[in-house]
């Protein structure tokens, strides 16, 4: 019988067991990590006006995203470099993703080539694509991720200046020998730059296309059949120019905090976002300091389709591999299925707004 009952009991024993360099790239944000922080704290300031005497015997977590059913509405955000966490890496993950009957998102910077993850993998695999100035490597991406059987992709708009990470500067963060980023093998682009600091700012510098625009939207909707979710919106009129632009889903995100810091909590701007894409038939993500049920309920009932968690998924994986993020995933949907029980609702679609309402100071 595990002695883990939370999330934040994995993050502690991650933060016990990692080299200081890597837990503090997993946990860290940019600068003074404002946004990290409110991100955590922005669900507390929303109350859940539950329901009583509504019959829930039945419950089900599952929903339809992407085409696909599913049975937990918390899906894997992509994060890179899982092999610094587990000597299986993203394998461990996706084996855990595919036991828990949900989506992984697979990132571009993964330490696991893509053809093996989805060879691992029982459930459906989505690409995380960072957009590369060698549009030809960028291409060479796209098609791997197509030839392996990732079902969808997730175009990452965030990240096309790095942000200040002093932590990593302070850490002098690198690749440890014989961690390698997979993905970038074939397009000659796999090194990790030997930099004082951290090498993760040169190396997007040398590498992201900070020139992306809307009209790349269209090109990659265009370049591929697969549907094409853009991640780290956090505006109504990004979310509808992105849906006027081809995307077939929004990912409401911040990067986790990692990016622009003092940018909105996620759960701040999710109703904006709900209501600017009302009536286009785009699917909506969002993700960002989840890690209770709670949060992830008052996030479906906002009117996300699903949500994703990150670090929480690192800190199972650092503490018990494959197990690990399992429990990790099966802790978070059994806190979902309390606090949906407890709230009188029996399914993700009887989730609505009037059940959230903002605590009374
Ligand atoms: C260590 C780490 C690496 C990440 N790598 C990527 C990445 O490669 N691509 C990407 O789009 N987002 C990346 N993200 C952002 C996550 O996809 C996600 O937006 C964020 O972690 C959600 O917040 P949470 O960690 O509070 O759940 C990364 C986040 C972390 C913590
Ligand atoms: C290799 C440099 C880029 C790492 C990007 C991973 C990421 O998105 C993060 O937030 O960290």
């Amino acid at each position: 019988m595990s002695s883990i009952f939370s999330l934040e009991q994995y993050r502690e024993k991650a933060c016990k067991q990692l080299p200081k360099m890597v837990y503090d790239y997993y946990a860290g944000g940019a600068s003074d990590e404002i946004t990290l922080r409110n991100n955590d704290r922005a669900y507390d300031r929303l109350a859940i006006r539950y329901h009583v005497m509504q019959d829930v015997e039945d419950r089900s977590l599952s929903i339809s995203i992407g085409g696909e059913r599913i049975d937990c509405p918390i899906l894997i955000a992509p994060t890179a470099f899982h092999r610094l966490a587990s000597e299986q890496g993203e394998l461990d993950t996706v084996r855990a993703a595919g036991n828990a009957g949900t989506v992984m998102i697979l990132s571009t910077l993964a330490t696991t080539a893509v053809e093996d993850v989805v060879a691992a993998a029982s459930g459906p695999v989505w690409f995380q694509l960072y957009v590369y100035r060698d549009r030809q490597a960028t291409r060479d991406l796209v098609r791997r991720a197509e030839a392996a059987g990732c079902s969808a992709l997730v175009l990452t708009a965030d990240a096309q200046v790095w942000s200040v990470r002093e932590r990593d500067e302070r850490n002098g963060f690198t690749l440890p020998e014989g961690i390698s980023m997979q993905n970038l093998e074939a397009s000659g682009k796999p090194t990790f730059p030997e930099t004082e600091g951290s090498g993760l700012g040169a190396y997007v510098e040398q590498n992201f296309d900070r020139s992306l625009k809307w009209s790349d939207l269209d090109w990659l909707a265009g370049l591929t059949d697969l549907p094409v979710w853009i991640k780290g919106v956090v505006r109504g009129d990004d979310a509808r120019r992105a849906a006027e632009h081809g995307a077939d889903g929004v990912i409401v995100s911040n990067h986790g905090g990692r990016q622009l810091d003092t940018s909105p909590a996620t759960i701040t701007v999710l109703p904006e976002i709900v209501q600017a894409l009302e009536g286009t038939g785009t699917e909506i993500l969002m993700d960002g300091g989840i890690r209770r049920g709670t949060d992830v309920l008052k996030a479906l009932a906002l009117g996300a389709d699903g949500v994703c968690i990150g670090r929480p998924i690192l800190w199972g994986l650092a503490a018990n591999g494959q197990a690990g993020v399992e429990d990790v995933l099966r802790i978070l949907a059994n806190e979902l299925d309390v606090a949906m029980g407890l709230s009188g609702v029996t399914s993700v679609d009887d989730l609505t707004p009037d059940l959230i309402a903002p605590v009374a100071e």
